[in-house]
């Protein structure tokens, strides 16, 4: 690790309500290593997929400040059709349903091959085919010749998924975003596909961002976690600091809100992320979730921390929080646990 392959610096996307452009992606900074799994973790409308559409370039009606270099050059100000060539080629995404994600009127073999034509032209026929039931067969599907002529309603659901796999690995993508890849399937499922997704990076030294709300998937998955809350990053950790020792509220209240061997309390988080326009800009955002905790802890203008190597907090409110509900002798976290 540490061979830097995406750095985003400053990244703000923004998109026009009315008559202004309200920040979904709010000043975030991140990087993703060769061979390195980042996992993305934050309710729905923290700015995730915001963000993963930034780094593809597929925003159409957004403003898009900052920089996003990949393998140091900035894909931000790329010409359209340099971009295109990148995309589906250097860097790939898969998206979350895979039903929507498929052409429903053409058969899995000519889906797959689009790619291999737009991006290895010089391919021959019999290379292509050869190549896109290869592909099949790495992402487990069986009687990968039949399926090769099926159409995607023909496939069950975990069975498009992995279509959608092959379509995101056909050129050996360096960089690969994974948003919620398995939220649509049943548990069985979803573990085969993380499996795949796993084997894919250490076999092909891909970076991965993996984009979810399942805190689990994060933990399995992850080699570095980034949280995010209302367009911002609000910690960012190794897998293993930010499981035992997480350190801001929201953190916090995400890992307290899923049952865990030994809970018998689950911590309800209060409220929703707020709407795009509504968003507070001014001072910590998460201040409006947690009203217990005294407002003077918060700083005015919170920025990230680095409490330990490699280990970013925002704003110094998680000094001193405490779930309501917690007997007050363990209200520091980090003495409970970690
Ligand atoms: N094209 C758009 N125009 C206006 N607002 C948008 C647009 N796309 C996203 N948003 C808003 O930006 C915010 C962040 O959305 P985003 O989809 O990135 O969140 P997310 O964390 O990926 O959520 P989810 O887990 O539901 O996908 C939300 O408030 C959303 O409503």
């Amino acid at each position: 690790m540490g061979d830097k392959l995406l750095e985003i610096k400053n990244l703000i996307t923004s998109f026009r309500i009315g008559d202004h452009y309200y920040a979904a992606v709010d000043n975030v900074s991140l990087t993703v290593n060769k061979n390195e799994v980042l996992g993305i973790v934050g309710e729905s409308g923290s700015g995730k997929s915001a963000l993963a559409f930034s780094v593809m370039g597929l925003h159409t009606k957004a403003k898009i400040e900052g920089s996003i270099l990949f393998n140091g050059k900035d894909i931000v100000s790329l010409p359209k059709s340099e971009l295109n060539g990148l995309r589906g080629d250097d860097m790939s995404m898969i998206f979350q349903d895979p039903l929507t994600a498929l052409n429903p009127l053409m058969e899995i073999g000519a889906q797959i091959s689009e790619t291999l034509i737009l991006h290895r032209p010089q391919m021959s026929l019999k290379e292509r085919k050869d190549h896109v039931i290869e592909l099949l067969n790495m992402v487990g599907i069986p009687r990968p010749e039949y399926v090769y002529e099926q159409f995607p309603h023909e496939l069950s659901g975990g069975m498009r998924q992995r279509v959608i796999i092959a379509i995101a690995i056909a050129n050996r993508p360096e960089l690969l975003i994974a948003d919620e890849p398995t939220t649509a399937l049943d548990v069985t499922i979803q573990a085969q596909i993380l499996d795949l997704v796993r084997k894919l990076k250490s076999e092909m030294g891909s970076g991965v961002i993996l984009i979810t709300h399942d805190l689990g998937v994060v933990a399995e998955m992850a080699d570095r976690v980034a949280v995010m809350y209302a367009g911002q990053v609000v910690e960012i950790a190794d897998v293993q600091t930010l499981f035992n020792n997480p350190k801001h509220p929201y953190t916090r209240s995400l890992l307290n809100s899923v049952p865990a061997e030994g809970q018998d309390k689950l911590h309800v988080i209060q409220g929703i992320v707020p709407a795009l326009q509504n968003l507070p800009r001014e001072g910590c955002r998460f201040a409006e979730r947690i009203p217990w905790i005294e407002s003077n802890t918060h700083e005015k203008d919170p920025v990230l921390h680095e409490i330990s190597p490699g280990h970013f907090v925002r704003c110094t409110c998680y000094k001193h929080f405490y779930f309501p509900e917690e007997p007050k002798e363990a209200k520091v976290y980090g003495n409970t646990r970690g």
